[in-house]
């Protein structure tokens, strides 16, 4: 059986060298080219596949090209809103055969929270999400966490709930966070850390704390490398690795 041949732009990067490194260890396949800023991506080096993790202003550009080569491509980058979600959807029917796979984040267990905070969010009247990165993070708040809150929020609306309670009437200096569809989120930027979060959801006398950590960048490659294998089966967008790992 001939291998895969993946490329990866953002190579120099904390995350696209770590999935140079896991692509070059994988059975079935096969590392074809590393480009980072100023790169010429031209024929993306062969590649059938791209994994595409660089700076949020750079992604859609990037996708763009790949999508335009007939490229499948696995997105790791941030920033993804859904009018840039759109737009590459409309791209997209001009490339039936191609696959597209927008995750913001490829750590199995961040998958499960996202689930798990999903399932709780209706029996909850109150939930917050708290985000911790390493201070190097360029964006705020994570794309997992404004994820994270868009589907508890979805999710709440869909039981009936109403807003979030919160007295709060005076906060010039945006001390309770960002808010996301009405979930407050709230950024901790700390060096030592990698990517963690927390859900905290209350009600009357109890709370549930739903937590993940990602201690190391090698725990992002198991989705990543399924993501590889999977893109070229699902042409057109996909949004979250769920839908990879059949959670969806
Ligand atoms: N989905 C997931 O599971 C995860 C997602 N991420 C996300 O992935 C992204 C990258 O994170 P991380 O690796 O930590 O960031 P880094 O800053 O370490 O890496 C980004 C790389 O992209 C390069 N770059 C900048 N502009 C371009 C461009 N136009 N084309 C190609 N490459 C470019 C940067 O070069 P230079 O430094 O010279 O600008 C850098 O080498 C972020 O959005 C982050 O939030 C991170 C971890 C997990
Ligand atoms: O920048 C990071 O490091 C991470 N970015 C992603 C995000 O913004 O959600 C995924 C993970 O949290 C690590």
């Amino acid at each position: 059986m001939t291998a895969t041949r993946v490329s990866v732009i953002g190579a120099s990067g904390r995350m696209g060298g770590e999935v140079c490194r896991a692509v070059q260890a994988a059975d079935g396949l096969e590392l074809v080219g590393r480009f980072d800023v100023g790169d010429d991506l031209g024929d993306l080096g062969g590649a059938e596949v791209v994994v595409e993790f660089s700076v949020p202003d750079a992604s859609p550009a990037n996708v763009r090209h790949c999508v335009e080569q007939g490229v499948h491509v696995v997105v790791g980058t941030t920033g993804w809103s859904s009018a840039r979600l759109d737009e590459l959807r409309a791209r997209l029917t001009e490339h039936p055969e191609v696959g597209v796979l927008v995750a913001p984040n490829f750590a199995i267990g961040a998958v499960l929270m996202m689930r798990f905070a999903q399932l709780a969010a209706r029996f909850y009247e109150s939930v917050e999400v708290v985000e911790l990165h390493h201070p190097d993070k360029v964006d705020a708040p994570s794309g997992t966490a404004a994820r994270t809150a868009s589907l508890i929020a979805a999710a709440r609306a869909d039981a009936g709930l109403g807003a979030v309670p919160d007295a709060t009437t005076t906060d010039p200096d945006g001390a309770r966070g960002a808010d996301v569809d009405g979930v407050r989120v709230h950024a901790v930027r700390l060096r030592g850390l990698v990517a963690h979060q927390e859900v905290l959801f209350g009600a009357e006398g109890e709370q549930l704390t739903l937590r993940h950590d990602s201690f190391d960048r090698v725990s992002f490659m198991p989705g990543v490398l399924a993501g590889v294998r999977a893109v070229g089966g699902h042409p057109g967008l996909t949004v979250g690795l769920e839908h990879v790992l059949d959670l969806g």
